[in-house]
């Protein structure tokens, strides 16, 4: 938990852009997420959300611009998991460990204290399960567990690409939770997602992508009040109606 009185990060890009060889992903993208608020990253398939997320925590380079995380480039953090935690594919562990071993090896590794490691735990409700092979979980306790590595270093930057895909509505609710009582915290939080009506009750400001390039920096009842719209979901359909990678017959007719 951040010490009342810190000042808390942003994270900035600036001008990032990411060509791969037939596709531009990410097109010249600027803006910043401040703390204390919930921030959501929308847009269509393809738009370049996750392209996004990559550069800021330097598992991409970008082609152009750049992309910080409190003033400095991820890969220049000698503390990674303390400055900045992450969800981005709950999948990606090994299923042999259990839950506790698999957090206490990250602690180790990143020479957090081992008391962490029950902290998140709690936070995120596994003790119970804590002992069990990750392979038996469900998606529901992947992405807890995932959200549990996210916070070990209990960082004041949290980044999550689509935490609650999947999730039956507990989970989702548990995550929204979460989610507000961490920006009431202090925290900067940036995170994706393609439902919009749970983007409504989380989200505090929003920003829409569609195809690589920005079209909105905006608070939410802003967006709506801009569109002319009554809800999140139909001010997102007229904003990247002209985005989207491919189109059904009978939608936005
Ligand atoms: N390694 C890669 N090589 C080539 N093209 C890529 C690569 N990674 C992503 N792309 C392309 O970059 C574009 C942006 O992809 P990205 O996954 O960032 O979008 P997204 O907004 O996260 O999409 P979704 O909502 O479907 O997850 C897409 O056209 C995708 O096909």
């Amino acid at each position: 938990m951040p010490r009342p009185g810190t000042v808390m990060p942003m994270i900035e890009a600036q001008e990032l852009t990411k060509r791969y060889r037939t596709t531009v992903a990410v097109d010249r993208l600027s803006f910043q997420v401040r703390p204390g608020r919930v921030t959501g990253f929308l847009g269509p398939n393809g738009a370049g959300k996750s392209t996004t997320m990559r550069m800021i925590l330097g598992l991409d380079t970008p082609t152009g611009g750049h992309a910080l995380v409190g003033g400095r480039p991820y890969r220049s953090l000698p503390y990674p998991l303390r400055e900045v935690g992450a969800l981005l594919d709950a999948g990606a562990v090994h299923g042999g460990l259990s839950a506790r071993q698999h957090l206490a090896w990250l602690a180790a590794s990143n020479r957090l204290p081992r008391a962490r490691v029950a902290d998140v735990l709690g936070r995120t409700g596994l003790e119970v399960v804590a002992g069990k092979r990750i392979r038996g979980f469900s998606l529901g306790m992947r992405q807890r567990l995932g959200i549990a590595a996210a916070l070990l270093g209990d960082p004041p930057i949290l980044i999550f690409d689509e935490p609650v895909n999947g999730l039956d509505p507990e989970g989702i609710a548990w995550i929204r939770g979460l989610l507000r009582a961490l920006a009431a915290e202090g925290r900067t939080i940036l995170v994706s997602s393609h439902l919009m009506s749970e983007t409504a009750l989380t989200a505090d400001h929003l920003l829409i992508i569609g195809q690589g390039r920005l079209l909105a920096d905006t608070g939410i009842d802003e967006l709506l009040r801009s569109a002319g719209a009554a809800t999140l979901e139909d001010a997102y359909l007229r904003l990247t109606q002209n985005a989207v990678e491919y189109r059904s017959m009978d939608v936005h007719r």
